[in-house]
């Protein structure tokens, strides 16, 4: 009852909540009924704290208009990851209840022959976890297989990682974890396109977590790694030491776990790795290129695991952000950047942070060998066909022929006088991306969009702004939108 009550609500919550925040505060609260109170169980106090102020009315709502008059208190509590999970099926809707999977968990484990399964109990870590005690291996043989070094960048930390709209969330939950492994969410799984600063914040977590445990063994790989690994151990019949190491960790660190598509056998292994360091409270942390469950050839199972914790996403940063990380990095590099001039390559180069970190490396290394002063004008020179490549992308033609098809409506309706809120809407976004994407003038956008003044244009680019902040489906559209012609 408790399940299909809160598979109900959380399925509505999911038609009317961007698909990022639905992910990264509903997915992971886990229900629970008791007599008439829904408990909602979210893995820490900072996610029971945004759900009460962000969403609770909304839960209450749903809750009144599917029971009415029996319609559950509700209650948000810290629990357990252990927990069922509202929340774990590919639909993203149906509810498991925790005997299930526990049955599912045992299941697995014993088709494929899984130690803590053979010890009777999958789940419960006590008796299967005595088989594998922590051990480092010392014999250089096998360093493959040996996770004695972090492998952690120094240089990638929180101080140097600029925080701004788009990474708040990813920043905020990576510190978390950073203070309390184990604890605060676990696993943390971080999203985002090449390029944004997922490795980045994974080594800042690795890092941090150091920094506050100097002995804590914090290994980071890329999912590749694990595989070679695997495959070295198998080759060599070292599969118990390559189990003990990963087994050992008190954090494990993967990044691009995209990788691990359609490699049955090693998602099989990476499968039960993962779910005995959830048992034993060891934090996970793991990166991908796209949203969990959008990773094909990915099992299921796996995937929904990996949704247990708390999934959050990096989008592109925008305008203020660029510039930020532009300054920040030519501090880094003892370069006097001028304001303006960051403002510029911020303005012209969009796609990622890589790429502005290429750009601003390539401007000092012309100032280096020519020892000229930075200015607009040098920088135009230095990057002619970076921004080339990005203006050729991004035009007012292509801007408007990406929002009538998003809004499902003529590009000519853009260009028209018709004011119904249909076709305004979407002009006035049009609009706001020509600002912010193109170097078109006020009025060179006006006449684009069938010979408006430029201060329609202006009026445009404000209310979008305004409604960016008020409404969060014009603020999801228009970051769909950017992304989409953005790359
Ligand atoms: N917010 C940020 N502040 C400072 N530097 C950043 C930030 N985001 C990204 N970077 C820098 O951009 C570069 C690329 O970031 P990173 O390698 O972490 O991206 P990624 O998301 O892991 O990409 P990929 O998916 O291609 O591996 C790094 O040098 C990183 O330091």
């Amino acid at each position: 009852m408790s399940n299909s009550l809160w598979s109900d609500c959380a399925a509505r919550l999911q038609n009317e909540l961007p698909a990022q925040q639905f992910n990264t505060w509903i997915r992971p609260l886990q229900a629970d009924l008791e007599q008439n109170t829904l408990f909602l169980y979210a893995p820490n106090t900072y996610v029971v704290e945004w759900v009460k102020d962000k969403y609770l009315k909304q839960i209450i709502t749903f809750l009144r208009s599917a029971s009415g008059e029996q319609a559950p208190n509700v209650e948000l509590r810290v629990g357990g990851s252990r927990k069922p999970t509202g929340l774990d099926a590919t639909n993203g809707a149906a509810v498991t209840n925790g005997k299930e999977r526990e049955q599912e968990n045992s299941a697995s484990a014993e088709a494929t022959g899984n130690s803590a399964a053979a010890n009777g109990n999958a789940n419960g870590a006590n008796t299967g976890r005595q088989q594998y005690t922590p051990q480092v291996l010392t014999n250089p043989v096998d360093r493959p297989i040996s996770l004695q070094h972090s492998n952690l960048q120094p240089t990638y930390t929180f101080d140097n990682f600029v925080e701004g709209r788009s990474n708040q969330l990813a920043r905020a939950a990576a510190s978390q974890v950073a203070e309390n492994p184990g604890k605060a969410y676990n696993p943390l799984f971080i999203y985002g396109g090449t390029g944004l600063g997922k490795t980045h914040l994974l080594h800042s977590i690795g890092n941090g977590i150091l920094a506050n445990k100097p002995d804590a063994k914090v290994f980071y790989l890329r999912a590749e790694r694990f595989v070679q690994d695997m495959v070295y151990a198998m080759k060599h019949n070292k599969i118990d030491s390559f189990k003990e190491s990963y087994r050992s960790v008190d954090a494990l660190l993967i990044d691009d776990v995209q990788f691990f598509a359609k490699k049955d056998h090693f998602q099989d292994e990476f499968f039960h790795t993962f779910n005995w360091l959830l048992e034993g409270n060891q934090q996970v942390i793991l990166t991908s290129d796209v949203y969990p469950k959008e990773i094909e050839g990915v099992d299921e199972r796996l995937k929904s695991r990996f949704g247990w914790g708390l999934t959050v996403a990096i989008e592109p940063p925008e305008l203020p952000t660029r510039v930020a990380i532009l300054e920040r990095k030519a501090e880094e590099r003892k370069t006097k950047l001028p304001h303006e001039v960051a403002f510029f390559i911020a303005k012209r180069l969009r796609s990622n942070v890589r790429e502005l970190e290429g750009a601003l490396n390539r401007v000092i290394a012309n100032v280096t060998l020519t020892g000229r002063d930075i200015t607009i004008d040098f920088v135009k020179e230095a990057l002619r066909d970076l921004i080339a490549a990005q203006e050729r992308l991004v035009t007012i033609d292509n801007i408007q022929r990406t929002v009538a098809e998003y809004y499902n409506i003529k590009v000519s309706d853009l260009t028209s006088k018709r004011r119904t809120r249909s076709v305004a809407r979407p002009r006035q976004v049009a609009m706001a991306l020509a600002k912010e994407l193109t170097s078109h003038s006020l009025p060179e956008i006006g006449d684009a969009f069938g010979g408006r003044d430029h201060t329609t244009v202006l009026h445009a680019c404000r209310k979008v702004k305004e409604l960016i902040e008020s409404d969060h489906e014009i603020q999801e559209d228009y970051r769909n939108l950017n992304r989409t012609l953005s790359v």
